[in-house]
């Protein structure tokens, strides 16, 4: 039974999620998903969709075992609790994969860093961003 971890914001789903959720289902049995609290997405626009409707939306995805809303502090202490075998990072993720990899091994859990595919763009139309999804709506919808 190998237990495969992937996280992310996840608002305003679309298929680039579906792809990544997929992908890290495939490395495993079970997966989880951690589902970052909105005081911590501090690298781009906050989300819209509050914490606890995130979380619901990916646990209804059918890769998807459980979802989890992140801790507001200390991002180790999902995984601690889960204890993954794989964590999945998705194809554009911002972390180090060797930093990460050191922090885990300083906190005692033992287990393996993959990164996910990212989905091919084979369309112009095609919006596989959250951040692509809300500059059409801008653009489209206000005067
Ligand atoms: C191993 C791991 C565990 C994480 N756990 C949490 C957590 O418990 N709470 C949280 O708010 N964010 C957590 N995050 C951070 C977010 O899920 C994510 O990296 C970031 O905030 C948003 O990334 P995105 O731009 O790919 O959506 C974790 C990230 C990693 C790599
Ligand atoms: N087109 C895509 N192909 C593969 N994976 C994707 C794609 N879009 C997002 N993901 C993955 O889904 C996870 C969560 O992504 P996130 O919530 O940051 O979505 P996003 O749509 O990329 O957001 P934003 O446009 O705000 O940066 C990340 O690991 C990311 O790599």
């Amino acid at each position: 039974m190998t237990r495969v971890v992937a996280q992310g914001t996840f608002d305003i789903l679309h298929p680039g999620h579906v792809h990544y959720l997929r992908d890290a289902k495939a490395m495993g049995d079970e997966l989880h998903v951690i589902v970052a609290r909105s005081v911590n997405v501090t690298h781009k626009e906050p989300p819209i969709v509050p914490d606890e409707q995130r979380r619901q939306m990916v646990g209804a995805l059918k890769p998807v075992d459980e979802a989890h809303l992140g801790h507001p502090e200390d991002i180790f202490v999902p995984i601690e609790r889960i204890e993954p075998d794989v964590i999945a990072l998705g194809y554009d993720q911002h972390h180090d994969d060797e930093k990460l990899r050191a922090a885990l091994a300083d906190r005692g859990i033992d287990c393996e860093i993959r990164r996910a595919s990212p989905l091919d763009r084979d369309e112009e139309a095609r919006l596989l961003s959250t951040g692509q999804i809300i500059e059409k709506v801008i653009d489209e919808r206000c005067e």
